[in-house]
């Protein structure tokens, strides 16, 4: 063999050695991080990673590897944290290194750097989520409670006038709230031209968000040319609609306020005070369009739910309405502020978000460095996921975890079982740890929290407790009359816990509450007013007509 054989030959077998060796490497799990399923080469744990429905195979695993393990997919982690305390060291306690989110080519190729709930912490992210928390602070939602009051008017309204077309109401109604308190324009129906197409959009966008989690894996498909990769044509597509969208918030808002005819919405005083929290124009626009996009759909689904499991649990669906017709009777609405009487309807609804909950596994973070917790290192760059899913189903935390039982939340003020009750009582309840989270760990802990959290429990609580007085949610019949069964599971695929469009036979609970309802949506015309001004044609004469017959 010549020499210059023999080097190539040696350079050869060591190249195809280290592509061997590498190989090998890639999927497989690092000795010091967090256990988890058997690993492949290469693949990691693709092969058996879940497509829909994740949280069902994450809680699985998490009865196998415990409280805090890894999935591997090639070179990726993801942790899995599965009990309070992982989540109070993780998310809470190291928040300034966990509050990251994972990488998102397609946010950044549709949104720049815009869209604030998919930034990592930093800057930007610091001044819009400054914004946000301003504009949905409990003295900002206090302030909107005419306007909250008038669209829960309109959603009873909405249930009577045509009860089977409830799944859409409570759409519109989450929506209305969220454009009309931040943006100061609302959608009096479904159809308004700005909601439909709000929903349009956000329905390609989750399915574009989807497929990025593809092109995360797999960088160098960005690089292929237009003809292989369709996708590209979409990332234009929805960049285009989502910026004409979303600027048309502070598009109208300048308007109005040109016309004299400002109406005291969030962006108002967001342009107020762009300049000292750092705002640019496009971030004031897109802030308006990304809190219509996370609090609608989120609110919505949290109801849908209540009525499924007020269909599925008549005993206690009826026990709530008697709690509420002994405090507050026919003769007037109930306000969030009964509930403080209202043992048993307040745990109907921390029972419906702990059995039924809005996002199984929160929303995905990252960590910006290695965090340690009990040992196991979280490597940098790994996301990170909140089993909410598992923690709300744990026997250590719940009797009976499986079971639809409000009464848990009367035992105890968290919903905890007889063990741990009498377990916290011996440590004293200062020293109880991470529990304390629960069940505030729905809305996320530490830096990332929720924005809209006070928001949200004060639409969830008044709206849950008004339909409740005002309507009986009935299984639907068979022909023969007898109830159909009802199937709370049937969820959509994706991150939040939304179901499917379903059926519900509601009826309104006598003629008294019937001409309450009538009474309070006629009041709420003056309210709506200075929200309707971008209203178009085909909806004032909806509108009108409405009032007039109402
Ligand atoms: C029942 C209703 C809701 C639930 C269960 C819910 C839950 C959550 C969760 C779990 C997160 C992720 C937190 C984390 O990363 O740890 C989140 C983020 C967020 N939520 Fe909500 N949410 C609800 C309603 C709302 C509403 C009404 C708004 C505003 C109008 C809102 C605005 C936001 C925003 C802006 C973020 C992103 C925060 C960030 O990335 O920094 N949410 N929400």
């Amino acid at each position: 063999m010549s020499t210059t054989t023999f080097v190539t030959t040696a350079i050869g077998t060591s190249a195809l050695g280290w592509l061997v060796f590498i190989a090998f490497r890639v999927g497989r799990r690092e000795p010091d991080i967090p256990p988890g399923p058997p690993t492949l080469p290469i693949l990691g744990n693709l092969h058996v990673f879940p497509t829909s429905r994740m949280h069902i195979k994450f809680t699985e695993w998490a009865k196998t590897y415990g409280e805090i393990y890894t999935i591997k997919v090639a070179n990726g982690t993801a942790t899995v944290l599965s009990s309070l305390d992982a989540v109070g060291h993780v998310l809470e306690l190291q928040s300034n290194l966990t509050s990251n989110r994972p990488p998102n080519s397609i946010a950044k190729m549709v949104a720049d750097d815009l869209h604030f709930p998919t930034l990592n912490y930093g800057p930007k992210w610091n001044s819009c989520t400054r914004a946000a928390r301003v504009v949905l602070s409990p003295s900002a939602v206090e302030r909107n409670k005419p306007i909250i009051e008038a669209e829960i008017s309109q959603l009873l309204y909405d249930f009577m006038r045509e009860p089977e077309g409830f799944f859409d109401h409570t759409k519109r109604w989450s929506a209305s709230i969220a454009l009309s308190t931040v943006c100061g324009k609302r959608a009096p129906q479904i159809s308004t031209p700005y909601v439909n197409e709000f929903y349009s959009m956000v329905f390609d966008w989750v399915r574009l968000l989807e497929f990025g989690a593809i092109l995360d894996l797999a960088p160098a498909l960005k690089y292929l040319p237009e003809i292989l990769a369709p996708w590209k044509a979409e990332v234009r597509r929805i960049r285009l609609w989502m910026q004409d969208l979303y600027m048309s918030t502070v598009k109208d808002c300048e308007e109005r306020e040109a016309r004299g005819t400002s109406n005291g919405c969030g962006l108002e005083t967001v342009r107020e005070n762009a300049e000292d929290w750092g705002l640019t124009r496009p971030m004031i626009g897109f802030l308006g369009g990304v809190l219509v996009e996370a609090g609608g759909d989120t609110t919505a689904l949290t109801i849908h739910n209540t009525i499924l499991m007020a269909m599925a649990h008549p005993e206690a669906q009826k026990r709530a309405q008697e709690e509420i017709d002994r405090v507050v009777g026919s003769d007037r609405l109930p306000t969030s502020d009964d509930l403080d009487r209202m043992p048993y309807v307040k745990a109907f609804i921390l029972e419906v978000s702990r059995l039924k909950p809005t996002a199984p596994l929160g929303f995905p973070r990252a960590a910006s460095a290695d965090v340690m917790y009990k040992g196991y290192r979280i490597p940098s760059g790994s996301t990170i996921f909140t089993n909410y899913w598992s923690i709300s189903r744990d026997p250590a935390l719940f009797d009976d975890p499986e079971k639809f039982m409000p009464e848990r939340y009367i035992q105890h003020p968290q919903g905890f079982g007889k063990a741990l009750r009498s377990q916290m009582e011996q440590q004293g309840s200062d020293n109880t740890g991470f529990l304390k989270l629960w069940p505030g760990v729905a809305f996320g802990v530490g830096k990332r929290k929720c924005s809209g959290t006070y928001l949200a429990h004060n639409l969830v609580n008044t709206a849950t407790l008004r339909l409740l007085w005002a309507f009986n949610f009935d299984k639907p019949k068979d022909p023969s009359g007898k109830p159909k069964n009802v199937d709370i599971w049937n969820d959509k695929p994706g991150i939040l816990g939304a179901p499917f469009p379903f059926d519900c036979d509601i009826s309104v609970r006598s003629p008294k509450h019937a001409e309450l309802i009538r009474q309070r949506f006629r009041d709420a015309a003056p309210i709506f007013e200075p929200f309707e001004q971008e209203l178009c044609e085909a909806d004032r004469q909806w509108w009108n007509f409405c009032r007039n017959h109402g």
